[in-house]
């Protein structure tokens, strides 16, 4: 059965102008060195910059990937919860988007599961080898796939977070449920290069 499978990143470390750092640089490269094993077939990158240059910098590693912007995995807020779904702790970061704004998001994250959260289909099975890609975006956008490979109500993206570069793998088969494979792994970091993009006093492991 033929597999699609998509290695998603947040991109590295970024400062507070949402610009790639030093940091963020080597983290890029050690996902880079990790994936090089890999038969990958894309790169996939959102337009903001930090990913554009993370995607730059992992792909050093993988000299027969192309490289190419998404729009699709551009930063947004794939769903705003309702007020009854909301957990208090949240219930500040949405203050203030309005309907045109939540309606938005919306369709950003049904077009990014569109194209990218999707088995092969029939017609490739045995016929087709399976694909690698590799998306590298942004929190939310990985909640958001997770969320839907797990089928859960779509407030459940709130509370996912992933480390900078940590990898998530999703593997998409037709005829099965999405597969999550590893979320928010961040073996290919040293210890001091983990656990950025988490709020600090959490767990650091
Ligand atoms: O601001 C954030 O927390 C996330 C949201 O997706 O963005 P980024 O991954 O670009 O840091």
């Amino acid at each position: 059965m033929t597999t699609r499978r998509l290695y998603l990143a947040r991109h590295g470390a970024a400062d507070a102008f949402g610009e790639l750092t030093d940091i963020g640089r080597r983290q890029a490269a050690l996902l880079g060195e990790r994936l090089a094993s890999v038969p990958i077939d894309a790169v996939w990158h959102s337009p903001l910059s930090r990913a554009a240059a993370s995607a730059r910098e992992l792909a050093r590693h993988l000299p027969d990937a192309p490289v190419a912007e998404a729009a699709e995995l551009v930063d947004h807020v794939p769903y705003v919860p309702a007020p009854a779904e909301t957990p208090p702790s949240w219930a500040g970061f949405f203050d203030g988007y309005d309907d045109a704004e939540a309606e938005s998001g919306r369709r950003r994250a049904e077009a990014l599961v569109t194209r990218f959260a999707q088995a092969p289909g029939p017609a490739a099975d045995g016929a087709r080898p399976d694909t690698h890609e590799v998306l590298v975006t942004h929190a939310y956008q990985i909640a958001w796939l997770v969320r839907h490979a797990l089928d859960a109500p779509p407030s459940r993206w709130l509370g996912l977070n992933s480390g900078n570069t940590a990898l998530t793998v999703i593997e998409y088969r037709t005829g099965l449920p999405p597969a999550i494979v590893m979320f928010n792994d961040m073996s290919h970091l040293p210890a001091d290069l983990r656990w950025t993009g988490f709020p600090a006093g959490g767990v650091r492991l």
